[in-house]
């Protein structure tokens, strides 16, 4: 069932637009970072309801995906990490393809695998992680 509600761009411009171009062009532009992937998320404001959009970077693997709530490596968690830890329902568009999603937060030997794959597609999460004492949460998100 997908997400309803008013739609709040971020006050972080530069995601706000590439969010916007992403979601307004159906998903054909928009749609990398420095030349690599990235997926966009949507999800329910956990103190607003609104709908909120945030671009991460793409790391799939047999039709799941990895949430990694990076932002760069500071110390505190990245907003939209709230949101989907109080409302698991998202909505995940990779390019012109838009899912339901139901998330989970990883952790112990499940986390390292999707640790692995998320480094692989994206290496400098490795230096982020190096950056902050902060762990830095993934969630696994697989079709509702
Ligand atoms: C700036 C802040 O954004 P945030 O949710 O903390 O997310 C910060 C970043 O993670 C976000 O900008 C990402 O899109 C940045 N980002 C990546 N961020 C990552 O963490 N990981 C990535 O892999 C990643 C890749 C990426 C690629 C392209 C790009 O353009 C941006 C990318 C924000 O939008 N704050 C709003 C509130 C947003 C919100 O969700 N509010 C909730 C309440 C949240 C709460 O306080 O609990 C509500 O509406 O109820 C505000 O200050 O008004």
């Amino acid at each position: 069932m997908p997400l309803t509600g008013e739609y709040e761009p971020s006050p972080s411009t530069w995601a706000a637009d590439q969010a916007d171009l992403y979601e307004s062009s159906g998903g054909t532009e928009g749609t990398t970072m420095n030349g690599m992937p990235v997926i966009l998320l949507t999800t329910i404001g956990n103190k607003s309801g609104k709908l909120r959009r945030t671009p991460l970077m793409r790391v799939e693997h047999n039709g799941e995906y990895a949430a990694v709530a990076s932002l760069g490596g500071a110390p505190k968690h990245p907003v939209w990490y709230f949101n989907v830890q109080a409302d698991p329902h998202v909505e995940l568009r990779d390019g012109t393809e838009k899912w339901d999603m139901v998330a989970r937060e990883v952790t112990g030997d499940e986390k390292a695998v999707w640790w692995e794959r998320s480094v692989a597609a994206y290496p400098d999460y490795a230096d982020y992680q190096k950056k902050t004492d902060r762990e830095i949460p993934v969630f696994v998100l697989s079709k509702a």
